[in-house]
């Protein structure tokens, strides 16, 4: 087994970091994704939701974030290893698509059930 390295483990960190930047610096998506956590991470405070609800959206923001991570990784992956026309690959994309889906739609749920009884007694 590999010695354990301080600076290798520095380094893997470093490596997801570009990672990060890579998926926001060109993915259209995860600057819509990143709009709205600004809108709900700056609603949460307005409002002053509890701990338990800042819960909630945390983990749903890292929800849909990675799900959309994952995504993103897949559909290069695919260009890469698969740029010509090709059923399988077209399936692939469509089912890491659907997975994102499937996380925002929960997310939007969790926002809904949070936010809409804070709006309500606003009015
Ligand atoms: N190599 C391929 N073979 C067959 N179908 C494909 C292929 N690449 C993409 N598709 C089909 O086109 C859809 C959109 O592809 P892709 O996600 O690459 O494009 P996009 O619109 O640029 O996506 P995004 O905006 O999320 O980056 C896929 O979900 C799939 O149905």
């Amino acid at each position: 087994m590999e010695k354990f390295s301080i600076r290798k483990r520095i380094k893997s960190f470093t490596y997801a970091w570009k990672g990060i930047g890579s998926f926001i610096g060109k993915e259209h998506n995860a600057w819509i994704h990143l709009t709205i956590t600004t809108a709900v991470i700056v609603s949460g405070f307005l409002l002053n939701i509890t701990s338990a609800e800042w819960i909630a959206i945390v983990l749903s923001i890292a929800l849909v974030l990675s799900a959309e991570a994952f995504n993103t990784a897949i559909e290069r992956l695919v260009d890469l290893t698969s740029p010509e026309e090709n059923y399988i690959a077209g399936d692939v994309k469509d089912i890491a698509a659907g997975a994102v889906l499937i996380c925002a739609l929960a997310a939007a749920t969790v926002g809904l059930i949070i936010f809409v009884p804070y709006l309500i007694r606003l009015l």
